[in-house]
Order: C-alpha cells, then sequence, then structure tokens
C-alpha cells in the first residue's frame, strides 16, 4: 500500500482559493498512490477562527464535490482532511474519507474539541461517534489532531476493528514532543499502523509543527517530515498488522479493569 501525506504550509497571506489551487496542483503530482492525506481545517487555517463560519459549508457543498472528483481521478482513497461543517444552526470541525470511485465513505466530526488557547471550542460543536470504516486493505479509523491525547478513543476504533489509524492535525511546534510521543504511542499501544498529517508555517502568530508521520505497530518511524512543506511517502503492508498481533499478542492480554 503506498500512502502519500500532504504535509501542507498554511500562511495568512494566502486566500482559500490559492490554496485549494495549490494543492490541485499537488494531487496532480501523486499518481498511484493508494492513501492520501490532507491536515485539519487547511482551506480556512486551523487558527483562524474568525473566518469559521464565513467560510463553513455543507456536507453537500462544494469543498466535498470538489474532492470527491479529485479522489476519482487520482483513483485514490482521499482523506480530504477536515473543513467547518455547517448543518442546521451547529458547526462542526468534520473530516472526509473518498474510495477511489470518489464516493465519501466516511465523515468524522471532531469529538475532543481544543479549548487551551484556542476557541475552538466556543465555536464548534463536538462529535459524538468515533468513526472506522472497511476498505480494499482492511479497517482504518479517523481522528483529529487533539484526539491524539484521548487514548479511549483509538481503543474503541481498535475494537471496532481498525488496523490504522489516519490523522488530520494542525499541531502547533511549541508541542511538538507531545505530537511525537502520541502518534508512536497510539501505534505501539494499539499494534496499529498510524499516519497523520500536520500543517506547517505560521497562523495567526502559531507556528505548525509539521513532523506527519508513518509509523508501524511497533512504533518504527517509517516516514516522517520536517518543518518544511512536503509529501511525506511511505510504503507497507496493512496484512503484517495480523502476523504482528498474532507474534506478539498484547491485545490478547487485556484485563477489565472497573
Ligand atoms: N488542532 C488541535 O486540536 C491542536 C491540539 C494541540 O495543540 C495539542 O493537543 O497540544
Amino acid at each position: 500500500m503506498k500512502i502519500a501525506s500532504i504535509q501542507l504550509e498554511i500562511s495568512d497571506t494566502e486566500s482559500a482559493a490559492d490554496r485549494v489551487r495549490r494543492v490541485d496542483a499537488q494531487l496532480g503530482n501523486l499518481k498511484d498512490y493508494d492513501f492520501i492525506l490532507l491536515p485539519e481545517i487547511w482551506m480556512t487555517g486551523y487558527n483562524t477562527f474568525d473566518n469559521y463560519t464565513k467560510e463553513a459549508t455543507l456536507m453537500d457543498g462544494s469543498f466535498v464535490s470538489h474532492f470527491a472528483k479529485k479522489a476519482r481521478d487520482l483513483n485514490a482513497y482521499l482523506f480530504a482532511g477536515s473543513f467547518v461543517e455547517k448543518s442546521g444552526n451547529h458547526y462542526y470541525n468534520t473530516s472526509i474519507l473518498f474510495n477511489r470511485q470518489g464516493k465519501l465513505i466516511a465523515s468524522y466530526r471532531k469529538i475532543h474539541l481544543f479549548t487551551y488557547g484556542s476557541k475552538e471550542g466556543d465555536l464548534l460543536t463536538r462529535g459524538t461517534d468515533p468513526v472506522v470504516i472497511d476498505t480494499e486493505f482492511g479497517k482504518v479509523g479517523l481522528a483529529t489532531c487533539y484526539d491524539l491525547r484521548f487514548p479511549e478513543q483509538f481503543r474503541k476504533e481498535l475494537d471496532r476493528g481498525a488496523k490504522m489509524f489516519l490523522i488530520t492535525s494542525a499541531w502547533p511546534l511549541a508541542r511538538l514532543n507531545h505530537w511525537k510521543l502520541f502518534n508512536a504511542a497510539r501505534a505501539v499501544e494499539n499494534q496499529c499502523f498510524l499516519v497523520s498529517c500536520n500543517c506547517v508555517g505560521t497562523n495567526q502568530g502559531v507556528v505548525l509543527g509539521g513532523h506527519s508521520r508513518v509509523i508501524d505497530p511497533w512504533g518504527n518511524v517509517l516516514a516522517t517530515g520536517d518543518e518544511r512543506e512536503s509529501v511525506v511517502i511511505a510504503e507497507f503492508d496493512l496484512g503484517s498488522v495480523d502476523r504482528i498481533r498474532e507474534e506478539f499478542p498484547q491485545l490478547k492480554h487485556r484485563v477489565a479493569i472497573n
């Protein structure tokens, strides 16, 4: 399975339309990938809270239809990162996954909204449902940035059959050590592959941390970005998850603790 994580630069000077054009150009260069990822609220810029309600779109709006077509053109699973979704009087941080035919096969509303120096929790409604979706390679669990700090969400996804986690993020450089730690911990404790997509650049004074990761169930970093815009790529066999879990059956040794 070939995977590409587009570690996008976010700046306050680029318009959303220009950023979409730039992403389209990057996608155009990614031939023969099975999974492609984009970061969290990348079109608006995660920290540009004043634009959240202005730029919010419906689930059947232009953001979704645009990337449905891209997935079809690329013949790839496209995890298009997240956008501000408007639904009735509520706004959500919603990530979306398309299959190779451009069908929207999963949408996930961020459960753990970030409130530490962030207006996300004031502006948005939190999601309630962890998401795991079947793909031709196996089951995949979705999560968004701050969710990484909450292992119980990933355990729930494991219990629903996840063999790989896809993470969309706008995680700052200030807590890069936590980012690296949680990326590895969620992979190792659940014996899953984990692929993350973070932003770089400076958005509303927040320096974003990059270091998008591809991590195997042993915690080995198969690929990583640095603090510059790049496409992080890796190739691995998701079938190896079953072999690793057989060889080192840690998940069979769980004890229900009340
Ligand atoms: N976008 C986010 O959820 C940021 C999370 C973060 O900065 C942290 O957990 O630290």
